[in-house]
């Protein structure tokens, strides 16, 4: 295990410069049929839109990264140019991959030098508050190579095997201590270097970036994060997001 520290910007560094990268090339399968899920509408607006502005949110954040359905770049492209994003962040779109993982490598691919810090950030999860997003860099800044935004589980978890018919019924064969588990969400946060060889050499399919980096033997640390960073999988989820923006519509006043 390598050590997680590295200069911080304390210690006479420039603040290094964070790139966030956004993978919104899947289908959104159990969303149901549809356009692909990022570019689905939440109060008019696509999803994919929502998501970039959280990020765009911080004012650390200077250039996004979309990787857009493989054939649906040009489309992304006119929705950024047409939908009103701060003008001091940077952003660039290229088409993705067959799996998150391979999207998330085709984001980091056209990243361009000059970016230490990296965000990844699932176009489905459009709400996450600027204050998670914040939260994850600081860390970052403060030494950490990897960060992830997680969350207590409200219901016991347990360990099954496979069901022996499908939809049959699947034996429990354990229940791991609630207290030590956590939901994980996004934006993960990366020192981009460990990243990019996590990324090189992790072969596996896996569901996270941090899963990669665990699998260096490098340190992921958890920071809180936030119900409203919730993942936009199941038709249900729509409904959330809705009930989210009409109740921030409203306690902003319009
Ligand atoms: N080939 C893929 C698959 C997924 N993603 C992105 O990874 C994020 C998290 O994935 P998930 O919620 O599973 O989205 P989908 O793969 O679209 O959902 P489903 O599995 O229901 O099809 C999403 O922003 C999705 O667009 C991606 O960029 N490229
Ligand atoms: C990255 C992630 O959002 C962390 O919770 C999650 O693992 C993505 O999973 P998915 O099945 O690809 O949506």
């Amino acid at each position: 295990m390598s050590d997680v520290s590295r200069p911080s910007p304390a210690e006479g560094r420039t603040t290094p410069r964070t790139a966030a990268v956004i993978p919104a090339a899947g289908r959104g399968v159990r969303l149901g049929p549809g356009a692909p899920k990022a570019l689905r509408t939440l109060n008019g607006t696509p999803m994919l839109i929502h998501a970039v502005r959280a990020l765009a949110a911080s004012r650390a954040v200077s250039l996004v990264v979309v990787v857009a359905p493989p054939d649906g770049a040009a489309e992304v492209k006119s929705l950024l140019d047409v939908h009103a994003l701060p003008e001091r962040t940077d952003f660039l779109v290229v088409p993705g991959g067959e799996s998150r993982q391979e999207s998330v490598k085709l984001g980091l691919d056209a990243l361009p030098p000059e970016y230490d810090i990296v965000l990844v950030h699932d176009a489905a999860r459009p709400l996450v508050p600027v204050d998670t997003v914040d939260a994850v860099i600081d860390a970052v800044r403060e030494g950490a190579v990897a960060v992830v935004p997680a969350l207590p589980l409200a219901d016991t978890v347990k360990e099954v095997e496979p069901a022996a018919t499908p939809g049959g019924p699947e034996p429990v064969v354990a229940t791991p201590e609630r207290a030590r588990l956590r939901a994980v969400q996004t934006p993960q946060g990366f020192d981009r270097a460990t990243l990019v060889r996590a990324h090189e050499t992790v072969t596996d399919n896996v569901t996270d970036d941090a899963s990669m980096i665990e699998q260096l033997g490098e340190t992921v640390v958890a920071v809180p994060g936030h119900e409203e960073a919730f993942k936009v999988t199941r038709p249900l989820d729509l409904v959330l997001a809705e009930a989210v923006l009409a109740r921030r519509r409203l306690n902003d006043g319009f």
